[in-house]
């Protein structure tokens, strides 16, 4: 039996992840994918933007890949594995400040995962709007270095001459990583499937360490403040306090994301924003039988929990009226 490959999608916050993790599975044609999909914060959202509902979603939130929820990773591929349902190949979405090195250690030092998976790339995506500002974390510097391929996502947003100077910075801090430039994530499937091209030797000239268990920390500056809530957003409320919150403190405010209901919309509303940039369209219509829940996720720096709670509350379309 050969062994199952296996795919490493990280990059840092909003670089485009789940964006190419929605290409790869809808132009998978009859491959059967297993997805795994890592959320920093207690709400997954991305479980609920990931677009095919053939394949299999294991969801892993509340925690990064690389610390809290690492056994979790281990576990939920043992169990895959031992189900005996077919698969072709399985994705790991890494969450966006996942340090990449304890998660290649677990495919490499696990027994199970060793003899059954055969780890194929690592494949970072690098907002190349934000990169600047996302290589002074360790974070996004290890997810550069450790990449096989690096997607240079979002070329629609720089001038040719800015994606020059962030090409040469990458392959600066990688030289042998392909660079590929990308909009939306689109990218030919065998420039990033299939291609064989993880090699522990590498890895190990860029950390000799990386087999040895070690401890690491993420800046305890970066928070996540997740907010579940049943009543309907007045839209135009959220639009105003979303705008003034990015003017407000845009650089730390790393992602926002969510899932929302708006008031007199019989569908979601999903809402995406990296730092000042804020992205939403109408998603799925609610069915009538689910509880319309709005879900929204924000990842900074020393966020401001019970601020971005009252704002939130502030935009409910029941409280304007008892207000008014
Ligand atoms: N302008 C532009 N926006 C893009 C591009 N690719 C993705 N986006 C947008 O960037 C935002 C984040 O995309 P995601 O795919 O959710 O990013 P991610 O890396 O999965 O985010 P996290 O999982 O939160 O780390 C969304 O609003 C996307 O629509 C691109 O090439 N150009």
């Amino acid at each position: 039996m050969g062994k199952l490959k296996t795919s490493i999608l990280t990059g840092f916050l909003g670089a485009g992840k789940t964006t190419l993790l929605n290409h790869l599975l809808s132009t998978s044609q009859h491959e059967r994918i297993a997805v795994i999909v890592n959320e920093y914060g207690e709400v997954g959202i991305d479980g609920k933007l990931v677009v095919e509902a053939k394949d299999e979603i294991i969801e892993l939130n509340n925690g990064c890949i690389c610390c809290t929820v690492r056994s979790d990773l281990i576990s939920a591929i043992q169990a895959l594995l031992a189900s005996g349902r077919p698969i072709d190949r399985i994705i790991v979405e890494t969450s966006g400040l996942a340090d990449p090195a304890p998660v290649i250690q677990s495919f490499v030092l696990d027994e199970v995962l060793a003899e059954r998976l055969q780890l194929d790339a690592i494949i970072t995506v690098v907002d190349a709007r934000h990169v600047e500002r996302h290589m002074a974390l360790d974070e996004a510097m290890e997810q550069i270095s450790f990449a096989d391929v690096l997607l240079l996502n979002k070329t629609d947003l720089e001038s040719k001459e800015s994606l020059a100077l962030t090409e040469s910075k990458l392959r600066h801090l990688n030289p042998l990583a392909r660079i590929v430039r990308t909009q939306s994530s689109v990218v030919d499937r065998c420039a990033v499937l299939d291609i064989g091209a993880f090699d522990l030797k590498n890895i190990l000239s860029i950390d000799p360490d990386i087999l040895e268990e070690h401890d690491h920390e993420h800046d305890q500056s970066i928070g996540c403040v997740a907010i579940r809530e049943p009543g309907a957003l007045d839209p135009t409320m959220f639009n105003a306090w979303m705008n003034r919150l990015v003017q407000a403190s845009g650089k730390d405010m790393f992602r926002m994301k969510g899932v929302l209901q708006f008031e007199g919309d019989p569908r979601r509303y999903v809402f995406h924003g990296v730092h000042m940039t804020l992205e939403g369209r109408p998603g799925k219509a609610w069915m009538p039988s689910e509880q319309r829940i709005s879900e929204i996720v924000f990842i900074g720096r020393n966020l401001d929990d019970r601020s971005l709670r009252s704002g939130f509350a502030n935009c409910l379309a029941h409280l304007r009226e008892l207000a008014s």
